[in-house]
């Protein structure tokens, strides 16, 4: 036998993974940098033939054959379970005849260096972004990618420095600002990261199915639920982040009882007679104006308070003009990728995009995005393609705009006169014009009001 224990030894402090294979393909010996790599262990492998590893499934395919076969070195990269990527060379060894004596593997992880590599293309990608529009992009763990301008940096890094503190968020925004997104990713920077992230829309349904979504129920609470019961979301938040959108939603009786789980720390599900108790950190999001909904009485005071221990506002869109740019960029890229199309932007459409007001924020700008690379007949896509709401409104003219403002005066003094002096007739007279003028004139304020 050729590998005796020093030789063994010297091949076990190796960090590379070795396999050694003889010319008929049977497996001689291996080191541990082998076995630690791929999970396979030496007992149970020294002896067999590589046709039989790989049958086996120990491997996927087997370099010490394709050695055998080609008679010549060949190296793959091996996929060993889901994600460990191994670097397999394996070179012959000749005997005096010119036989085949040996195959030796060498086996390297190549895994983190991959991850590297890909850090260090996203790095390179985010630092050109940052160049072009002083912007930066943030990959969260499931590789979305986000673009964060000057205006909006500034909730990104009080959200990520709060994230850590148990202290309750109020993200606050018009709808499709971000709001979701930016609880997400308190929670990754949480304490609470390895946790759940359980999410309601508390505008989404009725009440009474709201309360029985929340705080769970019991066997036969009501008619309809489930025989076995069912958990609530504050309970399967536990040691995680709930994150309730559209609070400005919750009805009042439900405030009060959220009001109660946040003082208490624990509840009774619907239908039930114990409490459970439970530990989250809670994130609630709304594009209401909180303190107009608690001068209405529509929201409770004390509960704005206790959620809102630090408010965060994301502002609309319009006001992160920086950001529409590379939002488009990486859109097209992102439904590039999705329809495998190659689009691009004329320059003008980035232009008259930069200036218009996104009443739906960064969705509509998707939605737009994505039904444009759908619909593009050429990979250009100019401002022709653009729906009319989108295109920008030709500037109006300095004579157009006097008239427009002498209009607007004359009409405040005719409705003024009419509401002082109770008549058209009597108001003409005041003002010194035939009352079929005034008539006529009002008859066409009404007609372009339609
Ligand atoms: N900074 C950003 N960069 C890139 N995409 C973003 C960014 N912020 C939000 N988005 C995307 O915009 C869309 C809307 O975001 P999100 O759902 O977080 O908004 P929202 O304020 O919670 O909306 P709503 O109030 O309607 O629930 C999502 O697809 C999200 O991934």
């Amino acid at each position: 036998m050729l590998f005796d224990k020093n030789l063994q030894r010297v091949i076990d402090a190796l960090s590379d993974g070795v396999y050694i294979t003889d010319g008929n393909g049977i497996t001689v010996t291996m080191n541990k940098a082998y076995e630690r790599m791929t999970g396979l262990s030496k007992r149970h492998l020294i002896g067999l033939h590589m046709s039989e590893v790989v049958k086996a499934g120990y491997i996927s395919r087997s370099v010490s054959l394709e050695v055998l076969k080609e008679l010549s070195a060949v190296t793959i990269i091996q996929t060993i379970g889901d994600d460990h990527k191994i670097f397999v060379s394996g070179t012959p060894m000749f005997d005096e005849q010119g036989r085949i004596e040996y195959v030796v593997t060498t086996a390297r992880d190549i895994t983190e260096l991959l991850k590297a590599k890909h850090k260090e293309e996203q790095l390179d990608q985010l630092l050109k972004l940052k160049e072009l529009y002083g912007t930066s992009a943030v990959s969260g763990d499931n590789q979305e990618t986000f673009i964060i301008s000057r205006n909006t940096k500034a909730c990104y890094d009080l959200a990520k420095k709060v994230a850590t503190s148990n202290a309750k968020i109020l993200i606050q925004g018009e709808t499709g600002t971000g709001k979701t997104l930016l609880a997400n990713t308190i929670h990754k920077y949480s304490k609470a990261c390895d946790g759940p992230f359980i999410e309601l829309n508390c505008a989404a349904m009725p009440e009474s199915l709201l309360e029985a979504e929340l705080f769970g129920y019991m066997p036969g609470a009501f008619t309809g639920a489930s025989a076995k019961g069912r958990i609530g979301l504050l309970e399967a938040a536990n040691n995680g982040t709930l994150f309730l959108d559209e609070i400005g939603d919750l009805p009042l009786s439900l405030q009060v009882k959220l009001l109660k789980v946040i003082a208490e720390n624990r509840f009774i599900p619907v239908g039930g007679t114990d409490f459970k108790s439970v530990n989250f950190r809670l994130i609630s999001a709304t594009h209401h104006d909180l303190k107009n909904l608690v001068d209405s009485k529509l929201f409770r005071e004390d509960l704005l308070y206790r959620l809102s221990v630090v408010p965060i506002t994301l502002p609309p869109l319009r006001d992160r003009n920086d950001e529409i740019a590379p939002l488009l960029e990486h859109y097209i890229q992102h439904f590039n990728s999705v329809y495998e199309l190659d689009c691009h932007w004329h320059q003008d459409v980035i232009e008259q995009l930069s200036h218009y007001d996104w009443p739906g924020n960064i969705r509509e700008l998707i939605n737009l995005t994505e039904r444009l690379v759908v619909t593009a007949d050429q990979s250009l896509i100019t401002v022709e393609q653009l729906p009319a709401e989108f295109k920008l409104k030709a500037p109006i003219s300095e004579k157009r705009l006097l008239k427009l403002q002498v209009e607007a005066l004359e009409r405040r003094l005719i409705d003024e006169a009419i509401k002082e002096f109770g008549t058209t007739r009597s108001a003409a007279n005041v003002l010194g014009i035939d009352q079929s003028t005034l008539v006529k004139k009002q008859k066409r304020w009404r007609q372009d009001e339609r």
